[in-house]
């Protein structure tokens, strides 16, 4: 048996793992830990090989078909030594040798993962499958980067793993959500019939310095607009709420989920909740009073409350974030005015 601890009920018998490379044994000669990042030229990628290269003793390979990442976003590392940069798309399969495999490729913005759905099934399926491949073959241990959407428009609230969602099969969403929530299936399943170790993080709203200025998603979008004097559009009813979490402390969860005894799926999010009146709002007030807000129309199924239970994270992997909300929205702030080329006013 597998030594790690499942959550959740039963999960059914586990096969031992594959073994990993003989590297990781070997008594004299101590290999560097070769970890691979997909999609870590995006937004979270990113910031996971900024703080994984702080460890001389890690080597971070990054695959990305840049569809929403850049290499800008990874500047400081191209020509490292211990640095590896791939353009490669995880629908295709990849051989290489790896010992981790944190797996986050996928567009996370609803206006990109809606442009192309069936690009965007594939590479949840697909590209999952190819990664769960790659794990079993060289025996890496594999952590998904999943997302609080597979519990779709939720009827519980707050939401913690136990809850199956509430996720439309048929919508404009459902190739991110249930593309999620088949990964999350096939990730299970590599491990109950092949003992992959594998780790599910449920990953709530995150934000911070490097997202796209024009993603579409609302922090973006509102400190943007906040900045360029544009009103910042409130979607209808603007009660719909979301809980929003640092990007730093994202990472922080992330590499304590990889490097713990436990599966998951486990949320890592910020349990502060706001409406999306209340954020432009506090947006507003923070960066630009005299900025209008105003009320545009909405998309279909979008989710109208969450917010993330975060007790397992706290005991099963000690964290819980750090920054607020209004901690979080200035350094992004100057991240922004930085790329935008506007100063603040006196
Ligand atoms: N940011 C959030 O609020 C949030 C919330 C929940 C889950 N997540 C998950 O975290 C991960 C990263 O999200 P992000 O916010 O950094 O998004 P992002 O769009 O900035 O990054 C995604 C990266 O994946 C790459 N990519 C997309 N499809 C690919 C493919 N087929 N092959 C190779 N690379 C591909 C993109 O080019 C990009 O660099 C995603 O898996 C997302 O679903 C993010
Ligand atoms: O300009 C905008 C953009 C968005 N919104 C609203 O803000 C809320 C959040 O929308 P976003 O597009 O930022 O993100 P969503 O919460 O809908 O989806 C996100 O959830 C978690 C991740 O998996 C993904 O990053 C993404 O799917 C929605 O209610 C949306 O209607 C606005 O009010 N104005």
């Amino acid at each position: 048996m597998a030594k790690e601890a499942s959550q959740g009920e039963n999960h059914g018998s586990v096969k031992p793992p594959p073994e990993p490379s003989p590297l990781r044994k070997a008594r004299f000669f101590q290999a560097n830990m070769r970890i691979l990042i997909t999609g870590g030229a995006g937004f979270i990628g990113s910031h996971l090989v900024d703080k994984l290269m702080q460890n001389v003793k890690n080597e971070v390979i990054v695959v990305d078909n840049y569809f929403t990442g850049s290499k800008d976003n990874l500047k400081q590392w191209i020509g490292h030594p211990r640095f590896e940069l791939i353009r490669h798309d995880v629908t295709e399969p990849l051989l290489i040798e790896v010992d981790q495999i944190y797996h986050l490729a996928c567009p996370a913005s609803p206006i990109f993962y809606k442009y192309n759905p069936v690009k965007t099934i594939k590479t949840n399926v697909i590209g999952t499958l190819n990664m769960l491949g790659l794990a079993k073959r060289v025996g890496a241990r594999i952590l998904l980067t999943s997302t609080s959407e597979v519990y779709g428009d939720p009827l519980v609230h707050p939401q913690d793993e136990s809850y199956w969602g509430n996720v439309n099969p048929i919508g404009v969403r459902s190739c991110y959500d249930e593309g999620k929530r088949v990964a999350e299936t096939l990730m299970f399943d590599y491990h109950r019939q092949h003992g992959i170790e594998i780790r599910i993080a449920r990953i709530f709203n995150t934000y911070g310095p490097r997202m796209n200025i024009d993603d579409g998603r609302v922090v973006s979008n509102f400190i943007a607009q906040a900045i360029r004097d544009e009103p910042l559009t409130v979607q209808l009813p603007g009660t719909q709420t979301r809980s929003f979490c640092y990007v730093s402390d994202m990472v922080d969860g992330l590499i304590r989920l990889m490097e713990g005894d436990n599966t998951g799926p486990i949320n890592i999010g910020n349990p502060g909740e706001f409406t999306m009146t209340e954020l432009a709002e506090t947006v507003k007030e923070m960066i630009n009073p005299e900025v209008k807000i105003i009320t545009v129309e909405n998309t279909p199924d979008d989710p109208r409350q969450r917010k993330p239970v975060i007790t397992k994270a706290k005991e099963l992997l000690g964290w819980e974030p750090k920054v607020k909300l209004r901690e979080g929205i200035p350094l992004m702030e100057e991240d922004f005015r930085q790329r935008l080329g506007i100063p603040r006013k006196n």
